[in-house]
């Protein structure tokens, strides 16, 4: 079987379009894509998302979560933005993610089309968090779950931790685009993230997507950090 090419997104989580434009180019040649988000879109807002993505493979991380209606028209409002990839929280329930898929189909072209990605499970959440809103059967039984509800209403790919993807592949095949957030070089500082995996772990795991951050972002040299990592994507 032909091996997985897994790919890197470098998460430029900052306030600043200064810094995010300086980290943009600084990882570029070594990331596949750049990923912006919450903090970033609400500090400085989507005119400096755009400028920022220009020219370059974007990850727009909304994680949207509303009623139906109103996923629908935020995604109608991303027009001119372009993202290469979207997200929204599966917990929105069927009819949110159907809302969110039909929206993608009538606000970008056929060959511009955002891959539409469902958040299952966060990776800062464990076992634990899980039973403090009520879900007692696990991380596992929760993701799959979320997971066949997205799918099924026309999400293209998950957001999952790189420790469920082995029961993702054997429930949903190769089809489902996998983005696995929560990576940690070894050796570097885990902050919030609970459920992580080192690159070369995602890679054998059947990750399409590694999503990274701080490691990178709070590395003194970002472009080597990415550089780093990406050369364990590939080796
Ligand atoms: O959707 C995401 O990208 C996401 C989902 C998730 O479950 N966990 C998660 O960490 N993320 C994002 O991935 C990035 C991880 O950043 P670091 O922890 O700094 O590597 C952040 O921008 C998070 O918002």
């Amino acid at each position: 079987m032909e091996q997985r090419r897994t790919r890197l997104i470098a998460a430029l989580d900052t306030r600043d379009p200064g810094q995010a434009e300086t980290w943009a180019a600084a990882v570029s040649p070594h990331a596949d894509a750049i990923k912006l988000g919450l903090e970033f879109a609400y500090a400085a807002g989507f005119d400096a998302v755009e400028r920022v993505a220009a020219g370059r493979d974007l990850f727009l991380d909304l994680k949207l979560h509303d009623i139906p209606n109103t996923v629908g028209a935020a995604i109608g409002s991303l027009g001119r933005i372009r993202p290469a990839m979207l997200t929204i929280h599966a917990g929105g329930g069927s009819a949110m993610v159907a809302a969110a898929r039909k929206a993608c189909d009538e606000s970008f072209p056929e060959d511009r089309k955002p891959i539409l990605l469902a958040v299952t499970v966060l990776t800062s959440l464990d076992e634990h968090g899980l039973a403090e809103m009520g879900i007692k059967d696990g991380v596992k039984a929760q993701v799959l779950r979320l997971a066949e509800l997205a799918l099924r209403n026309g999400a293209d790919g998950l957001v999952c931790s790189a420790h469920e993807l082995a029961a993702l592949r054997a429930e949903f095949g190769d089809k489902p685009v996998l983005v696995t957030p929560g990576i940690r070089p070894r050796g570097a500082a885990v902050g919030d993230q609970k459920r992580i995996m080192t690159p070369t772990e995602a890679r054998t795991a059947g990750s399409d997507w590694i999503v990274v951050g701080r490691p990178i972002t709070g590395a003194s040299d970002p472009a080597a950090a990415a550089a780093a990592i990406a050369a364990e994507l590939s080796a």
